[in-house]
């Protein structure tokens, strides 16, 4: 039994095998080291969970609330809650981790209840409760999402009748708030219903829950199509599903859109959930999806109209994940945008282009495709960084108004209203 349970029953058995404990794991002269430990353990019984811990030669090992943790000793040191090592009221770390011995050891370690109790070979007493670490491990972390979403093609969306906020209620109370962000949070797109049809109404809304990420377009962008910049977005042609700014180190987290008029025809706004295609590619061909999450692109916008001079690069593969639990977070798809692809050779680019065309086929599925007609008084939020828009081509005079939000300041503001962001 190398593990020290905190049963009763085992804890006396344990006080009865004392000095008789097995190391498996440890060499001899490790073994020796250890032993002092072994003879001073006291066992509290938690409430209800059992809790079982180990001290390696390099690491410290529990298992608790049916997780098996891991934990190297500077980063045990280096977390230290107390109050000369972090500071409360900032939730700022006071510790110079550089001033943390990497071979830190901790010369004793005691558990009373559910908190451990680290003493370092300086004296000094790091105290962690067993939930604190569950929920900060690397362990319990990969088990979780950082952002729990429900993946659509138009059926499900559609199925989930998820209700637009109105206006006011988006503007005047929490609720209201709460209920669009968490819908956005979830599907990655939404809607406010009832907004007077002017560029300031939209800026108000769209201040509501973020800070305006100003760009080459603008802070509040208004556009028909007068070709007034060197862009497709600015003319009548249909463009095909893509995300914006794909040209930008970090692209655009938001975008916001209110169609204020149009007399014509044609025009309809293509959405389509770009993370529900990538997970399809992540069921037929994971080495393709893989692939699409390893090599890094170039996208570039080179624009010389007008007064206008602009060229952008930005540099990122088509599919971000987390790699800890593989969680997509991006997608920077952008077939007009793409440039010259010269970051991989010739036979990376071969299996890219078949990854790429697989995801395409996915993207491109009709089940796949949410079409809606934009219309005066109801603005579009759309996650650029997980959702695809494009458009029909049109007819007549068309004209849309917008901005990009900043991804951090919407999803600090779900946060404050309690939502997992
Ligand atoms: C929305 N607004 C008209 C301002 C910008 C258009 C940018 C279009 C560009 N091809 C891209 O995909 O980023
Ligand atoms: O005209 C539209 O509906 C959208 C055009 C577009 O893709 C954009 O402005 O980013
Ligand atoms: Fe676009």
């Amino acid at each position: 039994m190398w593990y020290h349970r905190l049963s009763h029953l085992q804890s006396r058995l344990q006080d009865l095998l004392k000095g008789g404990v097995i190391y498996p794991a440890l060499p001899q002269p490790n073994f020796k080291s250890l032993l002092p430990l072994a003879v001073h353990w006291h066992h509290t019984v938690s409430k209800s969970l059992t809790c079982a811990w180990q001290q390696h030669e390099d690491h410290f090992e529990l298992k608790y609330a049916n997780t098996v943790m891991r934990f190297d000793y500077v980063w045990l040191r280096d977390h230290c809650r107390s109050a000369s090592c972090y500071n409360s009221k900032t939730h700022q770390r006071s510790l110079d981790t550089a001033s943390v011995d990497l071979c830190i050891k901790p010369k004793n370690i005691r558990l009373d209840e559910t908190t451990l109790f680290f003493t370092w070979p300086d004296g000094h007493v790091t105290k962690y409760d067993l939930n604190w670490l569950v929920k900060n491990s690397y362990e319990g972390q990969k088990q979780k999402v950082i952002q729990p979403r429900i993946l659509w093609n138009a059926e499900i969306y559609q199925q989930a009748q998820v209700p637009s906020v109105d206006c006011q209620s988006f503007l005047e109370t929490n609720e209201g708030l709460k209920k669009f962000l968490q819908n956005f949070l979830l599907y990655g797109i939404a809607f406010v219903e009832n907004v007077p049809p002017t560029q300031e109404h939209t800026e108000k809304l769209a201040e509501r829950i973020s800070l305006i990420r100003e760009t080459i377009y603008g802070r509040m962008w208004y556009f028909t199509s007068d070709f007034s910049r060197g862009d497709t977005a600015y003319t009548k042609l249909a463009l095909d599903r893509h995300t914006d700014t794909t040209y930008f180190q970090e692209p655009c987290g938001i975008q916001v859109f209110h169609c204020l008029k149009h007399e014509g025809t044609g025009g309809r706004t293509l959405l389509v959930d770009g993370f529900y295609a990538a997970e399809q590619v992540l069921q037929k061909a994971p080495e393709e999806f893989e692939l699409l999450s390893k090599v890094p692109l170039k996208h570039e916008y080179i624009e010389d109209v007008g007064e206008c001079h602009n060229h952008m690069i930005g540099v990122g593969p088509v599919l971000n994940i987390y790699p800890w639990n593989k969680e997509l977070y991006l997608i920077r798809y952008n077939n007009y945008d793409r440039a010259v692809i010269n970051t991989v050779p010739y036979d990376v680019v071969h299996r890219w282009y078949t990854a790429h065309r697989t995801l395409t086929i996915e993207l491109r599925r009709p089940e796949n495709e949410f079409w809606v007609k934009l219309k005066p008084g109801r603005v579009l939020f759309i996650d650029n960084w997980r959702v695809l828009h494009g458009r029909e081509c049109f007819t007549g005079y068309r004209q849309l108004c917008g901005c990009y939000l900043t991804r951090d300041d919407v999803l600090n503001t779900a946060r404050l209203l309690g939502l997992e962001a």
